[in-house]
């Protein structure tokens, strides 16, 4: 099932799960069930998969135009918050963010077009995730915000003196000094 978001363009699916004596099976892509959903067909063109600990928050990340990526992420194992941010100028949630935990017990994925900062924070204690991304990763155009940013608000379901960063992470600009 598909269902839209109240932001251009961003989608929750969650499976059809088959279950049986020996385990589930369920399709966890199908480009013309994507496409007959949400009249996108994108081209994905790399995979990407990390594992962490509790309390690790990755993000939020984006490459900058003309390097965005569009992103299919899920994870396979624990849970997280994932959390995006509007960074389209002439979008009506410009600057508004949207979270949703995933996780692999709910197995819910979140399509998130180019334009978003995305990022997300382990809740269980390890967490695999996984994605699909419709354009290369080009190191020159990798760049980010700061997770943290009291103009955003976000609300990080964990106590921030627990949230562990990469220096990289620690680093990023604030939304008002983001460059798309
Ligand atoms: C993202 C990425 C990283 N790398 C390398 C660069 C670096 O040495 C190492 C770890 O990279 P990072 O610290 O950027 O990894 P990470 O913090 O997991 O970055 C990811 O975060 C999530 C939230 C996203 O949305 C992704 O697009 C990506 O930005 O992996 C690649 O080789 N290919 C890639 O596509």
């Amino acid at each position: 099932m598909y269902k839209k978001t109240d932001f251009d363009g961003v989608w929750v699916f969650e499976p059809r799960l088959f279950e049986d004596h020996r385990g589930y099976f369920f399709e966890s892509f199908n480009l013309n069930d994507f496409e007959k959903n949400t009249g996108l067909r994108p081209t994905f063109v790399q995979d990407n998969q990390s594992g962490s600990t509790k309390g690790v928050m990755r993000g939020l990340h984006f490459q900058k135009s003309p390097f965005g990526q569009s992103k299919l992420v899920k994870v396979i194992v624990g849970e997280v918050q994932d959390v995006i941010v509007d960074l389209r100028k002439d979008s009506v949630t410009y600057g508004k963010s949207f979270s949703i935990n995933l996780s692999e017990t709910n197995k819910k994925q979140l399509f998130i077009p180019k334009g978003f900062a995305h990022g997300f924070l382990v809740l269980s204690d390890y967490a695999e995730f996984f994605y699909k991304c419709d354009a290369f990763y080009e190191p020159k155009a990798d760049t980010g915000m700061y997770f943290d940013d009291p103009k955003i608000g976000i609300e990080w379901q964990m106590d921030l003196d627990k949230i562990i960063l990469s220096e990289k992470d620690k680093n990023l600009p604030l939304f008002d000094d983001v460059e798309y």
